[in-house]
């Protein structure tokens, strides 16, 4: 079962993501992050698979691409707030820009 970060797990879990360009959301239990790519093809390309993780996972990004950029907001919906499934999701999001490059 999918749960709400606790506050002893959300520092060791989000701290290496903070360090990694995530922020929390203002007034709402979300991170975000933008990523800019090359181009169109090179974010569509990387958006595709995340959305391949994404489905395995059952866990999906909010997010929105214009161009080569890509505005992404993770939250738990089932939870209302940020799950160990973002976190997750995020560390998934940046290990895949490394393929992306
Ligand atoms: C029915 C389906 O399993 C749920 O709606 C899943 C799908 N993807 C999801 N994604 C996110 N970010 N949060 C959720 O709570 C969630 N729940």
């Amino acid at each position: 079962m999918t749960e709400l970060l606790s506050t002893e797990t959300r520092g060791p879990l989000l701290d290496p993501l903070f360090r990694n360009g995530w922020t929390m959301v203002e007034d709402r239990d979300a991170i975000t992050k933008t990523f800019i790519f090359d181009n169109f093809v090179a974010a569509f390309g990387w958006m595709t698979q995340v959305a391949i993780w994404a489905e395995k996972w059952n866990h999906h990004p909010e997010w929105s691409n214009v161009y080569r950029t890509v505005e992404v907001v993770l939250s738990t919906h089932d939870v209302g707030g940020l799950s160990a499934q973002d976190a997750k999701l995020a560390r998934k999001m940046d290990s895949l820009l490394a393929i992306s490059a």
